[in-house]
């Protein structure tokens, strides 16, 4: 005869459940409490996100970072890309190794310009390790990147978050106090615009100030002429930013050398300052200096 209860869940145990969901409760709101006491030292933060993959985000968080940081200010930069980090390497810090304090605390991986880093990337074991984790998963690593790093006084953390509006990005909006705002990659495409779009709707849906769009690989400057051919076509950014309504923050070049220096795990911004990519770097980071130092949100 089959039984009234064919999964065998067992009667709940009144006596016990509460207990240890008091006990859950207690432990996530250590965990929250935790973050709350490390970014209160933390002025700004801004996440960068893009809607389609490989437009140059982590490209553009991590020079972005250098160029900040090159402006006087202290950075931090965490890269919650789980599936694809590649901040480490575009900062030339691939291969270091986060350690730990006696108290249980993580040291960030310290970068060009004093930058604190930190990353899934500096704890896997091989090259071509994945991580197969979940979104309850990612949003406990990103609760620990945010709560258990010493980030210190710093005035910016940068976040580079992977691309589209999936878990991680839901995490950072939730975890982050007082995000200061987004700043949305994009590529001069007709699918990445609209992908960006959806990044710029997801933003505003959750309430967070968007600073900006940068557009990657706007156009080539041919050495030989040294005159600016827009491959993906021209001024589809400036569009797209009137559009929505939002800043268009700058135009980098697609630059042969760009893509090299990433290859090599060699940070563009400081070994090329007077490439035209960085130097677009240098004015977006002014830009985002005044946006953000200007606005009385901390
Ligand atoms: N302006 C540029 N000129 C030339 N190459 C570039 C430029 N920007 C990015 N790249 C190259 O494009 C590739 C993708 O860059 P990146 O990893 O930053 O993209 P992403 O959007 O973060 O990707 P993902 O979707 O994996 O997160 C890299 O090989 C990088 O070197």
């Amino acid at each position: 005869m089959m039984s009234s209860n064919p999964f065998r869940i067992s009667s709940p145990q009144p006596q016990k459940q509460p207990r240890d969901l008091r006990k859950v409760n207690q432990q996530v709101q250590a965990a929250d409490l935790k973050i709350q006491m490390k970014m209160k030292t933390v002025k700004y933060k801004i996440a960068v996100l893009s809607g389609k993959g490989g437009v140059g985000k982590s490209f553009v968080s991590s020079n972005l970072a250098m160029a900040l940081a090159a402006a006087g200010r202290s950075v931090g930069i965490v890269d919650v890309d789980f599936h694809g980090p590649s901040v480490p390497k575009m900062l030339g810090v691939r291969g270091q190794y986060l350690t730990a304090d006696d108290k249980g605390g993580i040291n960030p991986v310290i970068g060009p310009f004093g930058i604190k880093v930190v990353s899934i990337d500096f704890l896997l074991p091989r090259d071509d390790t994945p991580v197969v984790w979940r979104g309850a998963i990612k949003h406990t690593a990103i609760k620990q990147f945010l709560g258990d790093v010493n980030w210190g006084e710093l005035e910016y953390l940068i976040i580079d978050m992977p691309p589209g509006t999936g878990d991680e990005a839901l995490s950072v909006a939730q975890l982050v106090p007082n995000l200061t705002g987004m700043i949305i990659v994009t590529i001069p495409s007709e699918v990445s615009t609209l992908a960006v779009k959806k990044s710029i709707n997801f933003a505003k849906t959750i309430n967070a100030k968007i600073l900006g769009v940068i557009e990657n690989m706007s156009y080539f400057l041919c050495p030989s002429d040294n005159k600016p051919y827009y491959i993906f076509g021209e001024g589809k950014g400036k569009q797209m930013a009137e559009e929505m309504g939002v800043p268009l923050l700058g135009q980098i070049p697609l630059d042969p050398i760009v893509a090299q220096a990433n290859d090599l795990g060699e940070p563009f911004f400081l070994k090329y300052p007077d490439n035209p990519a960085s130097k677009e770097f240098m004015r977006i980071a002014e830009q985002v200096i005044h946006i953000v130092e200007n606005s009385n949100q901390q």
